[in-house]
């Protein structure tokens, strides 16, 4: 079950006030109920299998139960919907094959994910800025509010978008000398809270504060030495085995109580998400359509293509 198709959001607009925080509550408490249904499931025997969409593969190993998901857009899995929309279908089948855990990563040599696409939001109409920004909402939300343990093993660059995957997942691993970071500042935009929360999850507030001012784009090393990504690895593969040792550690954890567990340090965040997130759609039309936004995407555009020639 999806969770960003379950909230009676539209009826709570409607309500007072206290109305309003008690239908959130009740959400909540579906949510927690729906988790705890799917782990419960979980407890019958592993499956052994390989899937695929459009944009994503799902390979669960049969030895460890624990499936990788793989983004795989050439040339840098820039987040357009297709990708978003195949990253929940494949989140959603993963919970539901009862999976031990998923890991997230890329089919790119050097690039995890170079975040949202920006061709998806040059030049075009409202109605696509709407689903573009829903989508990568419902993706979000798909990742970070997934009872499962998840990791992400980042084989590359994680700009923007793709640092937001990766802070969605509960454990990070990276390979040296790439990037990672939340450089919104530097493209004179403004991220909004929830895209920001993986991020505070994982950082001292004063970090969190001084990088996303900056817009500032971690190495690897520096990464790690803050706290942002939780190990290094010298190889893909090297990073995918950490990832599952990471998972792994959980073996012996009941994974009802852990899986709640995880969710009731994640309902602040995402229980403020969901009372904001309509809003936050309008917000981002506004911004992205505003004449002086498109001229600074479409210069960005033109540079980014400029240092792919050189
Ligand atoms: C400016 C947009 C403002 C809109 C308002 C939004 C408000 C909401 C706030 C936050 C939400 C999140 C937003 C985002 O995620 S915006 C995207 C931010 N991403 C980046 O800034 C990364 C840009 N890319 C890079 O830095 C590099 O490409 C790289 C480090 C990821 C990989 O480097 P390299 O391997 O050298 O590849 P190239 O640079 O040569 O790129 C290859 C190819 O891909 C195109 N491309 C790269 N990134 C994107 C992208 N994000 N969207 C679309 N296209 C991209 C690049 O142009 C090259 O194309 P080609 O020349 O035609 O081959």
């Amino acid at each position: 079950m999806k969770l960003s198709s379950r909230i009676p959001f539209r009826l709570a607009l409607k309500q007072t006030p206290e109305q309003r925080s008690s239908s959130i509550d009740t959400y909540q408490r579906t949510m927690l109920h729906s988790n705890l249904l799917r782990l419960v499931a979980r407890g019958g025997p592993k499956r052994l299998m390989s899937t695929a969409t459009k944009l994503t593969t799902v390979e669960v190993n049969d030895k460890t139960g624990i499936a990788t998901l793989t983004m795989n857009r050439p040339p840098v899995n820039s987040q357009n919907v297709q990708l978003l929309e195949d990253l929940q279908k494949s989140i959603t089948e993963i919970e539901n094959n009862k999976s031990r855990g998923l890991i997230l990563t890329s089919a790119m040599s050097n690039v995890f994910s170079a975040g949202l696409d920006i061709h998806e939001m040059y030049n075009t109409n409202e109605e696509r800025l709407r689903i573009v920004w829903t989508e990568l909402q419902n993706a979000w939300i798909a990742l970070y509010g997934s009872s499962l343990p998840t990791a992400a093993a980042i084989n590359g660059h994680a700009p923007a978008g793709g640092c937001l995957l990766a802070t969605a997942c509960e454990y990070r691993v990276m390979v040296p000398n790439c990037r990672i970071g939340l450089n919104e500042t530097q493209l004179g935009i403004i991220a909004p809270k929830w895209l920001m929360s993986g991020f505070l999850n994982v950082l001292p507030k004063r970090v969190a504060e001084r990088a996303l001012t900056q817009g500032r784009m971690f190495t690897t090393q520096e990464a790690f030495e803050v706290g942002l990504v939780d190990e290094i690895a010298n190889s893909k593969e090297e990073a995918l085995e950490k990832c599952s040792a990471f998972i792994g550690s959980f073996a012996k954890v009941n994974s009802l109580a852990r899986g709640l567990t995880k969710l009731q340090f994640r309902a602040e965040n995402i229980k403020e998400f969901e009372k904001i997130r309509e809003k936050d759609v309008a917000n981002f039309i506004a911004l992205a359509s505003r004449p002086e936004i498109q001229k600074d995407m479409g210069i960005y555009l033109e540079n980014l293509k400029k240092k792919g020639k050189k």
